[in-house]
């Protein structure tokens, strides 16, 4: 497992070992005594799995508000992504500024993506399988999301921002100059 630290503190960036012979491949894709060197005290609760069919889809971005924040440990085992995670803890010296990383079966990165962050991805293959752990349940209620393309945010998507493929839910939100924003910035 290689870690990188990415240019926004506490977004971290994993990749597994993989170790292939003729059968194809085996890798260890999360181990708790790993990841918590790197990031001490996390425990994970939930694992998700999505497919997005299209090329386009873009789903974010995304958050849980508090008491339900979650951290979350991304990754893709078919197809590919742009990923994305915007610092939105206020008074922090990175707010507002976000990284993006490619993410896909082949590369095999995956990416953590800390509570305060707001998360998205944009599928750039068809067919794309996206699984990740997050730190605490869904809590419906504190569901939050900004829109991912807030121009103060700058962020450069892979598509045309006005041909993505969205859910009705992530066409309707605000942002993030007008977010209702819990997060605080605590160093
Ligand atoms: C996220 C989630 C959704 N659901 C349900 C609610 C809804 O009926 C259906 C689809 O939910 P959504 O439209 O919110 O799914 P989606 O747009 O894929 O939401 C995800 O986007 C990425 C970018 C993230 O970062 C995730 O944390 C999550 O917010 O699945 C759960 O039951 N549990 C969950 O943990």
């Amino acid at each position: 497992m290689t870690v990188e630290e990415l240019a926004l503190p506490g977004v971290l960036l994993f990749t597994p070992k993989r170790f292939g012979d003729d059968r194809g491949f085996f890798s260890e894709t999360f181990s708790t005594r790993v990841f918590n060197e790197h990031v001490p005290g996390v425990t994970f609760v939930q694992d998700n799995h999505s497919l997005s069919r299209d090329v386009g889809v873009v789903r974010g971005l995304h958050f849980q508000t508090p008491p339900h924040t979650q951290g979350k440990l991304v990754r893709v085992s078919r197809g590919r992504v742009l990923d994305v995670a915007v610092d939105i803890r206020k008074g922090s010296p990175t707010y507002g500024q976000h990284v993006s990383v490619e993410l896909s079966a082949d590369n095999w990165r995956q990416l953590w993506v800390p509570g305060g962050f707001a998360h998205a991805f944009c599928t750039l293959e068809p067919d794309t399988e996206f699984l990740y752990k997050v730190t605490d349940f869904y809590a419906p209620g504190c569901d939050g999301g900004i829109a991912f393309d807030d121009p103060d945010l700058g962020i450069e998507w892979p598509i045309d921002p006005a041909k993505a493929i969205l859910s009705d839910k992530d066409r309707k939100l605000p942002r993030l100059k007008d977010l209702d924003n819990p997060f605080v910035y605590k160093g």
